[in-house]
């Protein structure tokens, strides 16, 4: 674990790894990712199964816990101590400040081995008083070295990219190998360095023995000063856009076998439960292992087709391979270097393919339901089955399925309650809530094994006399994510836990199931008999009928947002699909939806800033199932005729409307007759209308997508969520109350 003692200089003499950093590939944290007391951040660290942390000062400064009393609970909890950090302003000083310098250094060496720590993180100085001389600096860090090199220590150097001298690994790396000590070598951290250049080449040319320590975080791109970006703004990786897997495989290219740490800077997570998100933290960084493994895939395949003399493709991070490869040492398909690497022991297996949703199941209670089966029925479904044992009930029309569960809550709620339910105004308006999703799977008993390896809590599988044992797991969020067999895979049929009523499955196109794609159809609507029906074969029902669920929006508190993103995107593999940011009546909501290849899967995922006030609705932005339909102004009239209460749109938006796209007059009229929503992209087209919010928490969406439409009307929630508003101001939510009798 500690560097050879004595003063060698030469590389060879290197310390090198300890065998346990050979071993296969260990996890580590940093406690400053993590929301509490040190004591705190240790235990959860330590029940999401990271192997190591890195111990950030100011944990330890405030912490009532001697060092000796930190070592002995991270041994109790099974965590090494990875990291001590940072040792700020040391290197390229004057003489005289250097000796104070030096007398710092041995007061932190002093602590760490009461730590149990045998790596200090020096960072690149932004003192006042260093000069600009990596002769010095160099020198300095070589003096620094040979005292931590006595004391069992190393010092790994990391170029903070606001360093005053030193702020790009490149320049950090030159003044390592001037200093060329064994015990000084370099901290890579993945957002220093790509914040400062997304395709950095070379890394695998740093001498093996030489990346002491590897610290990984992942950020959005944003267009501000890099210390605030780091400070407030990295993300677990996978939840920015970083190339993280290509910066990865360099790092393990060049031989490196420390731990994997987080070093994640974010003021959500600052104040975040840290058990769940030292999960999030977790499951990101298994998420991050396979994703790297693909890359070697790719890389490998690129080379052998290199190799025969076909054409190369871009590379991931937008550079060719041979620019990846430049100024390395390595033959793409020469083995990766740095044989520790080796598979996590739980592997997440690939995810099978998905074909879209089976079924949304929704709680509701004696007040919510009523509102709910009449905007169902107002929209063409028929209650096809009631469950054999209990309160349940499955609804449906067209290729799409509704479960609604009177005794159902999120996974940790109690059934009928809910929290925070007298601030949602559910006493009043009766609960309604997204309690589970179900997809089909070609697989789903692989889809469970991923997504326990993704660290999905399992759920009890359901079992009663007649019940079809659907594989389930939890989301972060409390909903339970149910795999059902799709696409001709054999497993239970869920839908066999239903006595049918002798209802067919509503609309007009019969009693088919699940034929239709719900992702897109091709015409436009009243593009020649205005609203009239579309055309052509594969489109959805001419009548107006519902195809599949075409998406599930669900509501995330801001702690929850990412990791939620994380789950969905890993657990389900599937890819961010739109991203939004709006202005809504009360406040910024954002939104991000993600989805499978085909796009026969969607889920969205929008949350508000802050969680609660007497002033802005708790659930700014409700659920919503959005249906699929081959024409929405037939589904919106047929629902109308049925009694349905479409959400009213205002005047002003269908002016801004004809400002902004000019649509035929008569396709404008008819919008605004229907209040129907409109967006398009690069893609296509996107028609769509609301029912007015039921229960407390949830509505129902009628889309059209015309061509290629990616996202799905996020730039339309601002007008929606003010009638929806509005709405409730008048203390009728509208859509709910059959006026004409239902069916
Ligand atoms: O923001 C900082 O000062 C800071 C400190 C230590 C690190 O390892 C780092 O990446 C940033
Ligand atoms: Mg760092």
């Amino acid at each position: 674990m500690n560097p050879t003692p004595g003063p060698s200089p030469s590389v060879s003499a290197s310390p090198g790894p300890s065998p346990a950093r050979r071993s296969p590939v260990r996890k580590g944290v940093a406690t400053v990712c993590l929301s509490g007391l040190l004591e705190d951040k240790l235990r959860a660290a330590a029940s999401a199964g990271f192997h190591g942390v890195e111990i950030f000062e100011n944990d330890l400064v405030v912490s009532a816990m001697p060092p000796e009393d930190v070592r002995s609970l991270c041994a109790d909890l099974g965590l090494t101590v990875d990291l001590y950090q940072p040792f700020r302003d040391f290197e390229a000083l004057p003489e005289e400040l250097h000796a104070a310098a030096l007398r710092r250094a041995e007061r932190k060496f002093d602590l760490m081995e009461r730590l149990g720590a045998d790596t200090l993180l020096v960072c690149s100085t932004l003192s006042p008083y260093a000069v600009d001389d990596d002769a010095l600096a160099a020198q300095q860090l070589r003096a620094l070295a040979e005292r931590a090199c006595e004391r069992g220590i190393r010092i790994a150097y990391e170029a903070l990219a606001w360093g005053r001298f030193v702020n790009r690994w490149e320049h950090s790396w030159q003044i390592v190998r001037r200093a060329d000590h064994p015990a000084l070598g370099l901290c890579l951290d993945s957002f220093h360095v790509l914040s400062r250049d997304p395709a950095p080449t070379g890394i695998d040319t740093v001498d093996e023995g030489k990346l002491f320590f590897l610290q990984l975080a992942d950020a959005p791109r944003l267009d501000m000063d890099v210390l605030q970006w780091s400070r407030h703004h990295r993300l677990f990786p996978g939840q920015g856009s970083f190339d993280l897997p290509g910066f990865l495989a360099q790092v393990l290219a060049a031989g490196y076998e420390g731990p994997l740490s987080l070093e994640v800077f974010n003021d959500v997570f600052r104040q975040t439960d840290p058990g769940p998100a030292a999960l999030d933290a977790m499951r990101s960084l298994v998420a991050l292992e396979e994703a790297v493994r693909e890359y070697g895939r790719r890389e490998q395949a690129e080379g052998q087709q290199r190799e025969q003399g076909q054409p190369e493709q871009e590379g991931l991070g937008g550079q060719r391979p041979e620019e990846r490869h430049e100024k390395g040492a390595r033959q793409p398909n020469e083995p990766v270097r740095g044989g520790g690497w080796r598979l996590h022991p739980a592997a997440p297996p690939p995810a099978p393919a998905l074909l879209g949703h089976a079924f949304v199941e929704l709680a509701v209670d004696g007040v919510s339901a009523p509102e709910v089966t009449a905007a169902l029925t107002a929209l063409g479904f028929q209650r096809t089955g009631i469950h054999r044992s209990k309160p349940v009930e499955l609804w449906q029309q067209g290729g799409s399925d509704v479960v609604l569960n009177r005794e159902a809550g999120r996974v940790g709620r109690e059934a009928g309650e809910v929290s925070g339910a007298e601030e949602h105004g559910e006493t009043e308006t009766g609960r309604a809530e997204v309690v589970a999703l179900a997809v089909e799977s070609l697989d789903p008993e692989q889809s469970a094994r991923r997504a326990e390896a993704l660290l999905a809590t399992p759920l009890p599988r359901r079992r009663g006399p007649g019940e079809a044992e659907l594989t389930a797991v939890a989301a972060p969020d409390g909903t339970q994510l149910f795999f059902c067999p799709g696409g001709g895979a054999s497993g239970p049929d869920w839908r066999a836990d239903f006595e049918p009523t002798g209802a067919g499955p509503g609309g007009e196109a019969g009693p088919g199931r699940g034929t239709e794609s719900g992702s897109e159809s091709r015409s436009r609507p009243g593009s020649e008999s205005r609203s009239g029906p579309g055309s052509g074969p594969g489109d959805l029902g001419r009548t107006g009928d519902l195809g599949r669920i075409d998406h599930v929006a669900l509501a995330q508190p801001n702690d929850q947002f990412t990791g939620s993103l994380t789950f969905y995107q890993s657990v389900l593999d599937l890819r961010e699909r739109d991203f939004a940011e709006y202005a809504a009546p009360f406040g910024l909501v954002r939104s991000r939806t993600v989805g499978n290849e085909s796009g026969e899967l969607r889920i969205a995922m929008h949350g508000a800033l802050l969680r609660r006030g007497r002033w802005a609705p708790s659930v700014p932005d409700p659920e919503h199932i959005a249906f699929a339909t081959g024409d929405v102004f037939a589904a919106a009239r047929r629902a109308r005729e049925r009694g349905l209460e479409i959400l009213p749109v205002t005047g002003n938006y269908y002016d801004d409307l004809d400002a902004r796209y000019a649509p035929a007059p008569r396709l404008l009229s008819d919008m605004r007759e229907l209040n129907i929503l409109y967006d398009r992209d690069e893609h296509g087209e996107f028609f769509h209308f609301c029912t007015g919010i039921l229960g407390s928490r949830v509505f129902f969406e009628v889309v059209q997508r015309v061509g290629g439409y990616r996202g799905d009307g996020a730039v339309n929630a601002p007008v929606r969520m003010a009638a929806h508003r509005q709405a409730r101001a008048r203390g009728r939510a509208p859509a709910n109350r059959p006026r004409r009798g239902a069916g």
